[in-house]
This record gives structure tokens, sequence and C-alpha cells, in this order.
């Protein structure tokens, strides 16, 4: 193990801060399995992929110049109301081909379909994510990621490289009694959380416009017990630290991905300033990353055995494996988090017969008594409502993947290499999948024969081998903070209702200021 540390340490210390030109480099191969096998006859009554219908690409600017503001009347910030205007205007199935630098779409509405899709996917499904990403690890960073074959991680990594990663993590992440095991500490970061709030709010008792910024920094310190081991200490992190170097690092990666994932990706003919900061951010997450693995294994070593996820990983796949996998957990397992706890604090604040509900519901569990693993197994009320807030206001509002080969869908034979987007916010909002679909309904999820409901229609996690590696996680962190917050306060709302907009996830847009009133 001290062997294969050191030739982490080396290469990580080789990393430089200066990017090269990104097309110099080449771009990563995968070998991808189908998606679909299911669908591999074709009949003569499918369509073609011409005849799909969806918005006509013009000569040369394709439909990349819906999305020039003012000019366009499409908007990267709001694709949540282009997505419903294309389901409205052409139907379940909606093609958007021609957008530079892009492989063409296909829109799925239809719940049925995305479960024979998901149903029938392969080995190692292939996702569209985060090409900036891609080229950091396959590219810029291959002497790292790409040394060996297995070690490329998950994000960003796809087929044979991508299944082995994920075989090795999953055990470890996915079982809910490993998940469990971190009820106590990641209870005591919430009554940090709670302790926060109580110290920011003002006179009227609001937190301030950037509570957000807050919940980050309760999503950051929760995540780092669980992929890192350590309280990082978000919440009094002190200049110069190696924790506010985390933060600091973890905030440059947020400000920078969504706009090098979502506008024109110049950073693919030059290194852009914001692209160098996303190297360099990325680099210090990575080398941070690497200094706790060490720690783990030396504890490992000393302890006889392992104590911790990152323990786990160590002795389970290696200390190379564990390094590669926080950084993953670390790169989508933040502001996931974040935005879905501060969307259900707002959606909650307007709800005080909710409030009251849950309130009562964790009060009947505890009854006096400090939250204790297995506590949250007896709150359905409370899951249902992060369910129910996932429906509404999913912060993925879609997931997709890439066909690699030609699969029919919707009727049509849709081409290899496009990628399929699962329209869940749509269809979690639709009156034909939910009933009384705009309203707020917790229960749904609990008397689930009253209210009609298609189980492929809101998946805010994914779905199938590819679903969410972070799931379980994701969930007793949210739940155990929301337990706290409901316990210590009522909430309430009196400003201007929030939009919802993409940013990158699907969040309350605007002033988050809540008013925290001590119970
Ligand atoms: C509310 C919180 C979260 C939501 C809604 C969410 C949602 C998702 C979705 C939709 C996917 C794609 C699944 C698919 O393609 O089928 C995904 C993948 C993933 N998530 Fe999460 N996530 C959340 C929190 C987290 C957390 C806390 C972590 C880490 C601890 C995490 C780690 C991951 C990883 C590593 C993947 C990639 C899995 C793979 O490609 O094999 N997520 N997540």
């Amino acid at each position: 193990m001290r062997h294969r540390l050191g030739v982490i340490k080396w290469r990580i210390r080789g990393i430089s801060t200066n990017v090269q030109c990104p097309v110099q480099g080449h771009r990563a191969r995968s070998t991808h399995a189908a998606v679909g096998s299911v669908f591999d006859t074709v009949s003569p009554s499918v369509k073609s992929w011409e005849e799909v219908p969806g918005p006509k690409p013009l000569p040369l600017l394709g439909n990349t110049w819906r999305f020039v503001p003012y000019i366009g009347g499409y908007s990267v910030e709001h694709v949540d109301k282009v997505c419903l205007s294309l389901r409205e205007k052409y139907g379940k199935c909606v093609k958007m081909a021609g957008l530079l630098g892009r492989p063409d779409m296909l829109f799925v509405f239809d719940a049925g379909e995305v479960e024979r899709v998901f149903r029938g996917e392969d080995s190692a499904p292939h996702r569209p994510s985060m090409p900036s990403l891609n080229y950091y690890k396959h590219t810029l960073r291959k002497d790292f990621f790409g040394a060996e074959k297995d070690c490329a991680g998950v994000i960003a990594v796809h087929g044979d490289s991508w299944a082995a990663f994920r075989t090795k993590v999953s055990k470890v992440a996915l079982s809910t009694s490993s998940a469990a095991h971190y009820t106590v500490p990641v209870a005591e970061v919430a009554d940090a959380f709670v302790n926060r709030i109580r110290e920011i709010r003002d006179e009227k008792s609001e937190t301030p416009g950037d509570f957000l910024n807050e919940v980050h920094k309760w999503s950051l310190e929760s995540l780092g017990l669980i992929a890192l081991d350590t309280r990082l200490g978000c919440f009094e992190s002190v200049e110069g630290s190696e924790s506010q170097r985390l933060i600091d690092a973890v905030h440059t990666f947020f400000i920078s991905v969504g706009e090098l994932e979502l506008r024109a990706p110049w950073w693919r003919i030059y290194p852009t300033a914001m692209f160098r900061r996303y190297v360099a951010a990325l680099d210090t997450i990575l080398s941070v990353t690497l200094s706790h693995v060490e720690r783990a294994l030396k504890e490992c070593e000393a302890n006889g055995g392992s104590k911790s996820l990152l323990q786990d990983l160590v002795t389970a796949a290696g200390p190379r494996v564990a390094a590669v996998a926080a950084l993953d957990l670390f790169l989508v397992g933040i502001d996931t988090t974040s935005n879905a706890v501060a969307s259900t604090l707002y959606q909650l604040a307007s709800r005080p017969h909710v409030q009251e509900r849950l309130h009562e519901e964790i009060t009947k569990v505890l009854q006096g008594k400090a939250l204790a693993p297995g506590d949250i197994n007896q709150m359905p009320y409370l899951k249902a409502c992060v369910k129910e807030v996932l429906r509404m206001y999913p912060v993925v509002i879609g997931n997709g993947r890439q066909l690699t080969k030609d699969t029919v869908i919707c009727g049509y034979n849709i081409p290899k290499g496009t990628q399929v987007i699962f329209q869940h916010y749509v269809m979690g909002n639709s009156e034909e999948y939910f009933s009384d679909a705009s309203e707020f309904r917790p229960e749904r999820w609990i008397q689930r024969s009253t209210y009609k409901h298609h189980a492929f229609a809101s998946l805010p996690f994914g779905f199938g081998k590819r679903m969410c590696l972070g799931r379980r996680f994701a969930e007793l962190e949210m739940h155990i903070a929301l337990c706290k917050i409901v316990q210590a306060f009522k909430m309430e709302y009196h400003h201007e209702p929030l939009d919802y907009h993409i940013h990158p996830m699907y969040t309350p847009n605007g002033p988050l200021r809540l008013k925290f009133i001590d119970r």
C-alpha cells in the first residue's frame, strides 16, 4: 500500500496549473456498451430520425442561435420553460438537432419509454456529462487518471473503465448500513448548521440574502465527513488553512463548471481565464483529497482495520481508487444536496401546516431523545416531503444517456451517438403521471393507492447501473438536516415569490431570506 501511495504522491506533485491548449490533447476514448439492446430489430412501422418533430435548425447556425440572448427566445437559465413549451408544441418525443459543438439530442417526455430504455440498459450505460471534466481527467491529468485503465472514476468516464471503478465503489457507497453509520456525526453537523442559522439571523429573525452559501457550507461539511472522514470546520474556517483552500476550490469549481458546460465551449479552443481557474481548483481538490487518503491509510494500518467510508475504500480498493472516488463525490455531491435542502426549506416556509405535521412526526419518533440510526426510517412524512420537492423541483431537471447503437424510442429509429434526455421536471409536473400534479402533496408518496403515480416519471437520482452513487448519503444528510431544523424552528417567508432557474442546479432564484422562529 505504501508503495502505491508513493506513486500517487509523486504524480500529484507533477501537477502544474499551467494549462496547455486544450485542442492539442487527444480526446478520451471510451468503449461504450449499448443502451437498449432490446430494441435491435427495426420493424417497417418504425419512423425515421428525420421524422422526429422538433425545432428546425437553420443552415450554418443550427438551433444554437435559439439560445442567443434577446434573439433566440430560448434561455439556458430557463431550460425548464423551454422544455415545457417543446413538450406542448411537438409532443412526447422532440428532436433538438444542430447544437454547434454538441451531439443531436432527443428529449423524451414519455415515462413508459423512459422505463423501457432504462430497463433495457446494458452493463455499462453511457451518460453524457461534463466534457470539461473529461478533458481535465483524460488529457490534462492523464498521468494521474489515465495511467491505470480502471482508475479514472465515475464522473465523465464510460465503458469498461467506468464499470470496473463503479463495481469497486458501489458496494461501499450504496449500502444502507454504511450510510446509517454516519447518522450521529451527520447529526452533529446539522446541529452546527442550526446554531449557524441562529447566529446569522437579523433582528427580524431572517437569514441574509446569501443564505444559500451557508447551506453550501453545511453540505461541504457533511460531505467532508463522509468522503474524507474529517470535520473541515466550514462554519468557522481560518484563512490559509487546508479547509479554507478546499472550500475556495469547491466554490470556484461550482462557479466555473456551469459556465463551461452550458455556454459556448471556448475553452476547447484556448485556455480561458475561467478554464485556468477551474483546473487550478480541481488540482487543489485532488491534492487535499490525497492528503486525507494518506491519513486514512496510516489509520487503517495503525488500527488494523477500517472505520469509515474512506478507510473502507482504501482497504477494499486501494488508496488510488479511494482518492479518485472521494474527488468524484466532492464534484457532484455538494451543490446537489445543498440546493435540494435550500429548495425544501423555501417550500416548507410557506406551508405551516406541512411543518406542523412534520414536527408532530419528529417529536413522536424522538420523544426527547437524541437522533439515533434507524430513527429517520420511522419518519415517512419527512421522506415524502423531500420526494415531493424533488418531484416538483428536481435539482437535476433531466438526465440522460448517449446511445451507443441505433435504438427505437417512441416509434422512431434514433441513431447511435444521440443524447437522449429524460425530462423528469416536465414529467414530474404532468397531470398525466401524477394526480393534482401542481399541488404540493407529500402524502401522495405514502397513500400510493389514492394518488396516480408513474414510477419512472420522477427519478431525481436517476435509475439503474448508473444511478446516483451518493443517494444514500444525500438522503441521510437531507433528512437529518431537515429533521433538526424543523425541530428547532418554525419557518416563514415574507418576500416576493421566487421563480426557479438553472444555476447549474434547479434552484430558487433570488435571496433566500427565510424567517427562522425558535420553537
Ligand atoms: C439531492 C441530492 C442529489 C441528487 C438529486 C443527485 C442526482 C444524481 C443524478 C440524477 C445522477 C445521474 C444518475 C443516472 O444517470 O442515472 C447522479 C449521479 C451521481 N451522483 Fe448524485 N445526486 C445527489 C447527491 C449526491 C451526493 C451527495 C453524492 C456523493 C456523496 C453524489 C454522487 C454521485 C455520483 C458519483 C454520480 C455518478 C454515478 C455514475 O455515473 O456512476 N450525488 N446523481
